[in-house]
């Protein structure tokens, strides 16, 4: 697999909020926003990094809150770009 995981890496994410489901090789976490005009703004700020990156999570968002499933397809499970993401994703909702 391109881009390998380092098991510790994971350790910071899951103190954030981050699950990994190792069954489905995937990180997954739920944000929550005051609003929904919060919730997307978020989302936007994601989107824009997620493109510059070639790297897109699976999210699903309802008013504030924003489920986030994070996994690279290309290689069938979780490598070092969704750790990237998963940070820049804790990085945007610190202000
Ligand atoms: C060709 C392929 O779609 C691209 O390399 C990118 C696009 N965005 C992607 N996003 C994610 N999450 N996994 C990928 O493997 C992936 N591949």
């Amino acid at each position: 697999m391109t881009d390998p995981i380092d098991p510790a890496d994971l350790a910071p994410l899951i103190a954030s909020g981050w699950r990994h489901d190792d069954s489905r090789g995937a990180l997954c976490k739920t944000y929550r926003f005051d609003t929904f005009v919060d919730a997307f703004g978020f989302m936007t700020r994601a989107a824009l990094w997620a493109e510059k990156w070639n790297h897109h999570p699976e999210w699903r968002n309802v008013y504030g809150t924003v489920e986030v499933t994070l996994t690279t397809h290309d290689a069938g499970g979780l490598t070092a770009r969704d750790v990237k993401l998963a940070r820049r994703m804790d990085d945007l909702t610190r202000g």
